[in-house]
């Protein structure tokens, strides 16, 4: 797939701390009485690719609709860039990108008749330069040699990059993808999540939705957890990482004393659960715990040193599984 040099669109809100979504109390009750979004507070740095995660019918795809003003909150607000929504959707939608549940592509039509359809009745768009647009998004997709294919004959992830390549039409300070990967084989997961990479390092900030903690861990620099439309956690993937901190944990018969001497080496999180005693290392050398152990005379039937990874981190969080496939 090749990735030539795409205009950058300039940045209105730049610098460190600038947020390219913020939403405050976003919140959906559907008629049923279902709250599916419940008092979101989402903070997606701009030039991050955030990952919004969580297991199926966790709230995403309603969330990503009142984004962009296809599905009206019941309370809270948000903004998009510099914008106010939905009071400045004119003005902050062109130049966000969306693909949600896919546009609505002609079967007949070639992916590139498609995409001078969709540019011919977008009424923002240049006629003057369509021709060059085009060409730039479906190369940057990697689907020119197969433009003049028909929509048809497209493998999913043919028709994924299509509906990406339509969102590439004029350069986008914002994507927001629900679930872009979602039904590809490999192959087409590798060249979407290739893109999504290609398209943060040209200077678009990236929200995207998926239930693959795997997917996360490959392209994100931030992630929200989102549970039954509650935010459980959010921030740079790095610090979520760094609560995967390693623990000591010592099986004993006398487990106050076990208790009392990580007291004494300053352990701090201690755990006693029955014969077992944890707690988090620190930057302690392992054997100083034995030895310590050892120095107070403290029976050890077992000790192993345990460093979650971060697919415990989020169950620990959502008390779910999340799916780990790449
Ligand atoms: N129009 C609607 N009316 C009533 N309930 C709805 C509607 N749309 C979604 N829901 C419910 O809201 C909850 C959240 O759904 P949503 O599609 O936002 O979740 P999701 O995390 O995107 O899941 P998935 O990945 O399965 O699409 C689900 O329980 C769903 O059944």
């Amino acid at each position: 797939m090749t990735a030539p040099a795409v205009e950058r669109p300039p940045m209105t809100e730049a610098g460190e701390g600038a947020l390219a979504v913020t939403t405050a109390g976003l919140t959906k009750q559907f008629r049923s009485g279902q709250v599916a979004v419940d008092r979101l507070d989402l903070a997606v740095p701009t030039g991050s690719v955030y990952g919004f995660l969580g297991p199926n019918g966790s709230g995403k795809t309603t969330t990503i609709r009142m984004l962009l003003g296809l599905v009206r909150p019941t309370a809270g607000s948000h903004r998009l860039l510099d914008g106010r929504m939905p009071e400045d959707a004119a003005a902050v939608l062109p130049r966000v990108g969306a693909l949600v549940e896919g546009p609505a592509f002609y079967p007949h039509l070639s992916g590139l008749d498609n995409l001078r359809r969709l540019d011919a009745v977008d009424g923002t768009a240049d006629p003057a330069t369509s021709a060059e647009r085009i060409g730039a998004a479906l190369d940057r997709v990697g689907l020119t040699p197969a433009g003049k294919k028909r929509y048809r004959a497209y493998s999913l992830g043919m028709r994924q990059r299509l509906g990406l390549a339509a969102t590439l039409l004029r350069p986008r300070e914002l994507l927001i993808l629900d679930e872009p990967t979602n039904g590809l084989d490999p192959q087409g997961t590798r060249e979407v999540r290739t893109l999504v990479a290609d398209l943060a390092a040209s200077g678009a900030t990236v929200l995207l939705s998926t239930h693959l903690l795997a997917e996360v861990e490959q392209i994100c620099t931030h992630v929200g957890v989102v549970h039954r439309g509650r935010l459980v956690a959010q921030g740079p993937l790095a610090e979520l990482r760094g609560s995967t901190a390693p623990r000591v944990e010592i099986e004993t018969d006398r487990p106050a004393d076990a208790v009392a001497t990580v007291r004494r080496l300053a352990l701090t999180d201690v755990l006693a659960d029955g014969r077992r005693v944890s707690a988090a290392l620190g930057d302690l050398p392992s054997d100083r715990v034995v030895a310590a152990l050892v120095y107070d005379g403290v029976p050890v039937q077992g000790f192993r040193v345990v460093v979650p990874d971060l697919e415990e981190v989020f169950v620990g969080l959502t008390g779910e599984g999340f799916d780990v496939s790449a």
